[in-house]
């Protein structure tokens, strides 16, 4: 077996160790990058995760009223192809250019703490570091559900993106971040979507106005809802899936030609043998982490998805600059998972739900003294934008502590709220008041000026 040496070995080409093998690459020291697949370079957000979704959404808007969803459809999975398979370059160049750093295709597995065995076809490489990166990220959950795992009809996200043949009738299980993204896109492009979630209602830790909105726009286009929905089996007939569910006690069945399972996504350790490392897991299956992101073996750290930490790509992102913090000392090792407030995340659907901080709900469960501020969209004479570009859906909620002025909680579910809710975020981490979001002075025309308008007002 040939042997390789580095100061650092990051397993995994996700944001958090890309952007770690390359900054410690750049400053001389050995590094190897062990990616387990060509078409993985780069990681998941910009070949079958963020990037292709968000490209496919934003295309769908685009379609003209008569053309044909087949064709159209195929032209967005061929252009998102073309995109991803871009960046997937510009990723792997960024790397393999530096003199430092080598990309190692191939499954990387512990030998021991210091040893990892790469695996490629009758290929063998054992690799020893001082320093060990697991960036391995997640995979989605398949429920067991008698007669799913064996449809001929599940799909999963990647499929759906990389096929060029749009699903006649799709079916949803799970109404999270993917089952609603893949619904409301998919839709657009002209699927039959129904969408069967286990909770009572949608969105089930957002408050009821929001989720309600949420639904009633989805609806409004014609995705169909099930919710308390217990999917007790699949079977296949014919060239189709038939989904039978009970809900609320009454018994119900949706065809369809694609089921997607989009019940949540678990962090990848499967075949890493992470035991002959001492690394311990913890009981949800993730690897266990303390705030500087070291492992139960301190020079193992874990990074993204793989940690049990929020998945995004930006805490995978936050996740490098802690360890890059232990190994650079830039911030003298202090930087830790403690530090992160106020972080947003939103729900790429159209009009996008954004969100930060507390809930009504949560606000008022912990006892704060709350002010509401929120108004619909299509009611903000402050904010033409959301005319000019004919998207007047959604609402904008703003939770504030009704003694202090300070800003606990944000929901907005408007035309840019991906771009809005970091400016939230950002007075919400440093202290700026509800007052002085709502006095600010901002461009015209803009999304953000709707704050001036929003914050003047008190629904509650
Ligand atoms: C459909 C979808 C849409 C999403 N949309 C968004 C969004 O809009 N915004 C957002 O912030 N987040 C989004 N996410 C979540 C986001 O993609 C993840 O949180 C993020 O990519 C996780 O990055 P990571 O650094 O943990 O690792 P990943 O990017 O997942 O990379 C892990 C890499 O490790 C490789 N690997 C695994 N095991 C091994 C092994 N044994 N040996 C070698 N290599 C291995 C994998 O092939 C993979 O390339 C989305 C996810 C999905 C699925
Ligand atoms: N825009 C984004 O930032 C974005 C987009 C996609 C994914 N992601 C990330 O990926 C993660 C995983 O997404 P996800 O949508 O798979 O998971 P999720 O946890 O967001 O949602 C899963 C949903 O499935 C439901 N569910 C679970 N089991 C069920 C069953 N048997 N029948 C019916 N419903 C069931 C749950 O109640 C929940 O509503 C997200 O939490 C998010 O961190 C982010």
């Amino acid at each position: 077996m040939d042997t390789l040496h580095a100061d650092l070995l990051v397993i995994g080409f996700g944001k958090g160790g890309k952007t770690l093998a390359a900054v410690v690459g750049r400053t001389g020291r050995r590094v190897v990058m062990v990616e387990q697949s060509a078409a993985m370079y780069g990681g998941t957000c910009i070949n079958i995760g963020c990037v292709p979704t968000k490209a496919l959404i934003h295309r769908a808007s685009g379609r003209p009223q008569h053309a044909d969803p087949d064709k159209w459809f195929a032209e967005a999975v061929a252009s998102t192809a073309t995109l991803t398979s871009v960046m997937r370059d510009k990723n792997f160049r960024m790397l393999d250019t530096l003199d430092s750093v080598t990309v190692v295709t191939g499954t990387a597995a512990f030998l021991d703490d210091k040893r990892v065995e790469v695996v490629a076809g009758a290929d063998r490489l054992e690799i020893t570091a001082d320093t060990i990166v697991v960036n391995t990220g997640a995979e989605n959950v398949v429920p067991d559900i008698p007669g799913l795992r064996a449809s001929a009809h599940l799909v999963t996200g990647t499929d759906l993106i990389g096929s060029p043949d749009l699903p006649r009738r799709l079916a949803v299980i799970g109404a999270g971040y993917q089952g609603l993204e893949f619904a409301a896109m998919l839709h657009r492009y002209g699927a039959e979507v129904t969408v069967l979630e286990s909770t009572a209602r949608i969105l089930p830790r957002e408050d009821d106005d929001i989720a309600s909105a949420v639904r009633d726009i989805l609806q409004e286009e014609g995705i169909t809802f099930v919710t308390t929905a217990r999917v007790t089996r699949v079977e296949d007939a014919g060239d189709a899936a038939i989904v039978h569910y009970e809900a609320d006690g009454v018994a119900g069945t949706v065809p369809a030609d694609a089921v997607l399972a989009a019940t949540g996504r678990a962090p990848r350790t499967a075949g890493l043998r992470l035991e002959a490392a001492g690394v311990r897991t913890t009981a949800r299956g993730a690897i266990e982490v303390d705030e500087h992101l070291r492992t139960s073996r301190p020079h193992i750290f874990a990074l993204g998805d793989v940690n049990g930490g929020p998945q995004f790509t930006y805490i995978s992102l936050d996740d490098y600059r802690i360890v890059a913090d232990q190994l650079l000392g830039e911030g003298e090792g202090k930087r830790s998972t403690t530090d992160r407030v106020a972080v947003p995340y939103t729900l790429f659907m159209t009009p996008p739900l954004a969100r930060v901080g507390l809930t009504e709900a949560e606000a008022r469960a912990a006892g704060r003294p709350v002010r509401v501020a929120a108004k619909a969209v299509a009611d903000l004479m402050a904010m033409p934008r959301a005319s000019i570009v004919g998207e007047v859906r959604g609402l904008m909620k703003f939770v504030v502590d009704a003694e202090t002025d300070e800003i606990l909680g944000a929901a907005l579910l408007s035309v840019d709220a991906q771009e809005l809710i970091n400016t939230v975020a950002l007075a919400m981490r440093t202290g700026v008041t509800a007052s002085v979001l709502r006095d600010a002075i901002y461009t015209h025309p803009s999304s953000t000026e709707a704050f001036n308008e929003v914050l003047a007002t008190v629904v509650r």
